[in-house]
Formats: C-alpha cells, sequence, structure tokens
C-alpha cells in the first residue's frame, strides 16, 4: 500500500469498521447456530473464504477475491521435497507441524460439513481448504482479548490485511471503541508515494518465511539454531551413558534444546548444555561428578563463574565445532541452490542460507578473537 499523500507520525493510516471485521462473532449471523465447539475461528474464517469463492458473484466479495493471492507457492508448506529439504531443520519442522494443522483443520471441516453440506456448492477439495487456510494465516490480525465487542481473537480486516511488513515498521494496531473500528497508526511519517509497512512482530527470517512466505533483508530477530548438532556432536572421552544421563539431566533442569546462535552472541541455553557436555568423566554415582553437577546448577543460577578452568576454555572450540556444521550445511545448500533455477522459492532459501552462515563466521570470528561469547 502506497501513501497518497504526506503522513505525519501519529496518524491513523487504516481504519477498518466492526461490521467489515470477519471475525467468529461475525459469521455466526451467518452460520447461526451451525458453527460446531470444535471449530475455531481459523478453521470458520477459512471456511467462509473458501465458500465464497465457491460462489463468488453471489457473495459481494467478488472485488476483495479477486485482489487475494491466487496461489501460495512462496509458502514452505507447499514446497515440494526436493526444496523442503534445503530448509534449515527447525524451519522444516515448523512446516510439518504446519501442515499437520492444516490437515487436522480440513478434516474437523468435512466432519463439520457432513450435517451442513446445503453450504456447499460443489464437494470441498483439500487444495481449495489448504488456499483459504493459508489467506487466514498470512492476512488475519489479532484482536485483543479485552475487547467485549470481537469476541475472538483472529479477524480478517479487508484492506488493512494489503499493508506488508518490515522489522522497522513502527505501527500500533487496536480496535477502537469510540469509532468501533480496528485502526492502525504510524508512530513514522511517510512521503507521498512511498509504501506504508506494518509490523507482524519481531520474527526472524525462518518463521516469517514458513508463516507468511517471504524475507526480508537485514533482519534483526535472525538466529541460527544447532539443536541437532549439539545433540549429534561427539565429545572426546564421552560415553553413550554418560550423554544420555547428560541430555537427562538437561531436561529436568530445563535446558533441553532451543540452543541457538545470534549475530553477535551464543544463547545462554547452549552455553550452559555445552558446559555440562564438557564435565568429563561424568559418572553420575561418582562424588567428583556430583561436585561438578552442582557447580554446574551454580553456573546456570549464576552463582558461580565456571566450573573449573579447563571446562570454560573448552565451551568455545566445541561451540566452533558445531558452527563448521552448520558452515558446512550452509555451503552445501547454497551449492545445491545455485544450480536451480532462479525463482523467488530459490531466492528466499538463498538469503535464509546466507544469512546463517553470516551469522556463524561472526560467532567463529568472536572465537578466534577470543571474545566472550
Ligand atoms: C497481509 S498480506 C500483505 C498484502 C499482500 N502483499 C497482498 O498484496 O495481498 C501478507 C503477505 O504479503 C506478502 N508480504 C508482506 N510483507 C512483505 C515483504 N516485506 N516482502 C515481501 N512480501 C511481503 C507476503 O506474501 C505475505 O504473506
Amino acid at each position: 500500500m502506497m501513501a497518497t499523500k504526506d503522513i505525519e507520525a501519529g496518524e491513523v493510516i487504516v481504519q477498518v469498521p466492526e461490521r467489515n471485521l470477519v471475525t467468529m462473532k461475525s459469521l455466526q449471523s451467518t452460520y447461526g447456530a451451525r458453527i460446531a465447539r470444535k471449530v475455531n475461528s481459523h478453521m470458520i474464517i477459512a471456511l467462509h473464504i473458501a465458500l465464497l469463492v465457491q460462489a463468488p458473484e453471489r457473495s459481494g466479495w467478488l472485488p476483495y477475491l479477486r485482489m487475494l493471492p491466487k496461489k501460495f507457492d512462496t509458502m514452505p508448506v507447499r514446497y515440494p521435497p526436493e526444496l523442503l529439504e534445503l530448509l534449515p531443520q527447525n524451519a522444516q519442522v515448523h512446516v510439518k507441524k504446519q501442515k499437520a494443522k492444516i490437515e487436522a483443520d480440513y478434516n474437523i471441516t468435512l466432519d463439520f460439513l457432513q450435517s451442513n453440506a446445503d453450504l456447499l456448492t460443489r464437494p470441498l477439495q483439500y487444495e481449495e481448504y489448504e488456499w483459504a487456510w493459508l489467506v487466514v494465516n498470512t492476512r488475519c490480525i489479532y484482536l485483543d482479548a479485552k475487547n467485549q465487542s470481537a469476541a475472538d481473537n483472529i479477524a480478517l480486516a479487508p484492506m488493512l490485511d494489503f499493508l506488508n511488513h518490515t522489522h522497522d515498521a513502527k505501527t500500533e494496531g487496536a480496535f477502537c471503541t469510540k469509532t468501533k473500528s480496528y485502526q492502525i497508526k504510524t508512530l513514522l511519517p511517510y512521503k507521498k508515494g512511498e509504501q506504508v509497512f506494518i509490523n507482524y512482530g519481531p520474527h526472524d527470517n525462518c518463521f516469517i518465511l514458513v508463516e507468511y512466505g517471504f524475507v526480508t533483508p537485514n533482519n534483526p530477530y535472525n538466529y541460527v539454531t544447532v539443536d541437532n548438532d549439539f545433540m549429534q556432536l561427539s565429545i572426546p572421552g564421552e560415553s553413550a551413558t554418560a550423554k544420555k544421563d547428560k541430555l537427562e539431566l538437561l531436561d529436568m533442569a530445563g535446558y533441553h534444546g532451543d540452543y541457538v546462535l545470534h549475530r553477535n552472541d551464543v544463547s545462554f541455553r547452549l552455553l550452559a548444555g555445552m558446559r555440562l557436555r564438557l564435565v568429563n568423566p561424568f559418572n553420575k554415582s561418582s562424588v567428583a561428578t556430583q561436585l561438578a553437577i552442582a557447580q554446574w546448577h551454580n553456573v546456570v543460577n549464576g552463582e558461580l563463574d565456571q566450573i573449573s578452568p579447563e571446562n570454560e576454555r573448552l565451551v568455545p572450540i566445541h561451540i566452533e565445532r558445531l558452527c563448521d556444521e552448520i558452515l558446512a550445511l550452509a555451503k552445501k545448500n547454497l551449492g545445491i541452490l545455485a544450480r536451480k533455477k532462479t525463482t523467488f522459492t530459490v531466492m528466499h532459501l538463498q538469503q535464509v542460507w546466507i544469512e546463517a552462515r553470516d551469522i556463524i563466521l561472526s560467532i567463529i570470528d568472536k572465537i578466534h578473537r577470543k571474545e566472550e561469547l
């Protein structure tokens, strides 16, 4: 969406009246008592969009429907398998969960339609439902739950949903009880002719790619997940039993997984995990190991700086080994992508891996400079 005049900071840029918000509540007047308990707002709004598409001329929504994306081929859930496997591991897991959710929602919707078949012009195919589900996923806003007049928490707000995202947009969106409309205020000024953005939230590019099908340049929220590499890392002198015991201990202490690297730092969780992995030898029943475990807890709680100088010396060495694994994977995937035909999807994947590689290189650089991680 483009500014048609200069916009000042603090101005309301879009206002969608409550009667135009598509919510669970607004759809109750269309579907009445038919809405079953197990059909949530995402499902019912998706079904509503799919039904509008089945009979667009009758709906009065044709101009809006015409402006919706025809397909969602840049959404990873629609990637062919050979591209899906080029996503970072955490994004692949995210896509699998999303696909399972769409399939489950489709099946619940089919159940609902069994007793409401008159709503349909023709049987609802999976592809049709998936498209409508993705319309909702990529375009809905969250309404403040405290807002009494909009009972359910997500809404399709036609027109407002044509605003694109950038991480540095500063906007405030809320339901205004005075004007009875959902409105978005920009906290930044725009010049006539500039694209006006909103902010979908503090998300890294992998999340944005899976949920919205695009990536943004210079995203400060990017990070690299190293969970799989951490779990597979072989530590000299660490037996299989010791590794299993340590992972259990990490789990019990709430430090299992979610190990990430940011451009300028290594997450505290990863440092905590690595410090424990580097306690060797590790024999749960020995007094020395029990002392080391107690010291590890104290380091995690901030009561102690380190388990031992040797443990602390080894941490960056093994973090660098994790970095090398990701770096090799980034190089391999960038090589594969360079041989593919250039499409938006390939460019998105290239950007994700270039960013991962740069984060890793900056951490390796920090390690080589002996800076604190
Ligand atoms: C709420 S819609 C925004 C309007 C959309 N561009 C349209 O014309 O219908 C969200 C979708 O817009 C696209 N989008 C939003 N911000 C973007 C950006 N900064 N760069 C590229 N695509 C973006 C993505 O396809 C996303 O799924």
